[in-house]
């Protein structure tokens, strides 16, 4: 696959704010599945959320999506330019991928439908496959078409929630230079995943989310340095800090 070009993109040390969130506030019934989560998110940045099986981070991603409201605190973002890439891809299968998102296009009242489909397209490589049904796609493609959905209303903030785990390596690889190109281009992205690697990789600034809770907030080099963990790999210094905070 030809990669996009990246061209040089803002510091994130000093971009402004495009998303933040002040203490955000879930609760399911009794379970209180956010404890008061605080973040913002600049442009050009990755982000990644990581922490264990039912720590909150999908429900954080649905409130910065804007598709649950939270219990408390406030989301400060750009209205209408948030894009959403679940993680399966709500795609209609018997449709192609220009049909998806065409249908996508029009639900989502975008400006410029034909302009932005065609962008979409491109973004995510996907011009030579317009005319395939999406129940053929591969399952990187069909991810590459979920992503497109997501960039329809060519959005500054871009929120993924576990985009690559169903990839093999080759795919993942793909669909990596397809975001980290994304950002060059000054599109915030903040991710959630389990391939704890892939934070340490490709994120800015991780934050690690137990409980509901906020743990930590910094670099993937920071996260080891916490907990003494320098030069072990960073999955090992990741549950490493996440026993000496008791989980
Ligand atoms: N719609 C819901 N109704 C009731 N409880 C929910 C709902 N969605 C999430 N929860 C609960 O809220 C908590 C946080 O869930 P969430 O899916 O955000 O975690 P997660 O970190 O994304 O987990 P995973 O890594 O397993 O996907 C969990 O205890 C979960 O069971």
């Amino acid at each position: 696959m030809e990669r996009p070009a990246v061209s040089p993109r803002p510091d994130p040390v000093t971009a402004t704010p495009v998303l933040s969130a002040r203490t955000l506030v879930k609760r399911y019934g009794s379970r209180t599945a956010l404890a008061g989560v605080s973040l913002a998110v600049k442009a050009g940045e990755l982000v990644a959320v990581i922490g264990p099986n039912g720590a909150g981070k999908t429900t954080l991603l649905s409130l910065l999506a804007g598709l649950a409201a939270p219990d408390e605190g406030e989301i400060f973002g750009p209205a209408g330019k948030v894009g959403w890439v679940p993680q399966g891809a709500a795609v209609y299968g018997r449709l192609t991928v220009r049909e998806n998102l065409e249908l996508f296009a029009q639900l989502e009242a975008v400006d410029d439908p034909e302009r932005r489909v065609a962008e979409a397209l491109a973004a995510c490589a996907l011009e030579e496959r317009a005319a395939q049904r999406a129940e053929a796609l591969s399952g990187g493609l069909k991810q590459r078409l979920n992503l497109a959905i997501g960039l329809l209303a060519d959005p500054s903030v871009l929120l993924l929630d576990e985009p690559t785990t169903a990839l093999d390596p080759r795919q993942r690889d793909n669909f990596w230079s397809i975001l980290s190109g994304l950002a060059g281009a000054g599109t915030a992205i903040v991710y959630t995943t389990h391939l704890v690697h892939e934070a340490e990789q490709y994120a800015d600034r991780v934050l690690v989310i137990a409980d509901g809770e906020l743990l930590f907030e910094g670099s993937p080099g920071a996260l080891a340095a916490a907990v003494g963990a320098q030069g072990l790999d960073f999955e090992q210094a990741f549950v490493r800090f996440l026993h000496a905070r008791g989980h």
